[in-house]
């Protein structure tokens, strides 16, 4: 089967980053976060694009990225947080070898901190960040293969129950 090894979608600071660079060591396969590839594209950092260009044409960087790699990566892939809003992007993810890790509030406010480098967090990180865990939550799920709780859990305790879990999963 072509397609990457395991997409991993969740808000902020739900760990995405983190525990695909630990599963990519893992499996011994490449890693790729969809955020760099549209820094790569844009030629600038995801602020100055939400800045310069705005949060609509970020989202359609966003999608043409999730959609090229997804068709030509076979590694760990993270999405970004907001990634899933597109329902074109859902269709894509549907059916595949999506792992969702899901995060309370309190968890993800202390792992993103004063949200430095994520424009949507820039004014008041609580309460948006309660706002998007309560908007996306039902996107993630909907589109999740494997749904694995993060708080209070360290990266490697993750990845290692996502190891397990793909490992008995015959279909994965
Ligand atoms: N399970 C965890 N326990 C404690 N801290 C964590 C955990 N997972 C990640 N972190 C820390 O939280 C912060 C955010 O993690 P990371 O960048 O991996 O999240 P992300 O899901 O990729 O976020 P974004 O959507 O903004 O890219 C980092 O400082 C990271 O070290
Ligand atoms: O949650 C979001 O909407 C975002 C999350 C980040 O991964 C980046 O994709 C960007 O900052 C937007
Ligand atoms: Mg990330």
């Amino acid at each position: 089967m072509s397609g990457p090894v395991a997409v991993l979608v969740g808000p902020p600071g739900a760990g995405k980053t983190t525990v695909g660079e630990l599963l990519a060591k893992h499996w011994n396969v490449g890693f790729r976060d969809t955020d760099s590839d549209i820094e790569a594209t844009a030629g600038k950092p995801i602020p100055e694009i939400f800045v310069d260009d705005g949060e609509d044409h970020f989202r359609a960087l966003e999608r043409a990225a999730v959609a090229s790699a997804l068709s030509e990566f076979d590694g760990v892939l993270a999405l970004g947080g907001g990634a899933v809003l597109a329902e074109e992007t859902r269709a894509l993810l549907r059916g595949g070898r999506v792992v969702y890790l899901s995060v309370e509030l309190s968890d993800a406010v202390s792992r993103v901190g004063l949200g430095a480098g994520r424009p949507l967090l820039a004014i008041n990180p609580r309460a948006t960040l309660k706002y998007l865990l309560e908007q996306r939550r039902p996107l993630y799920t909907e589109v999740a293969r494997l749904t694995v709780k993060t708080d209070g859990r360290t990266p490697e305790e993750i990845a290692d129950e996502i190891v397990a879990a793909v490992a008995g999963n015959g279909n994965w």
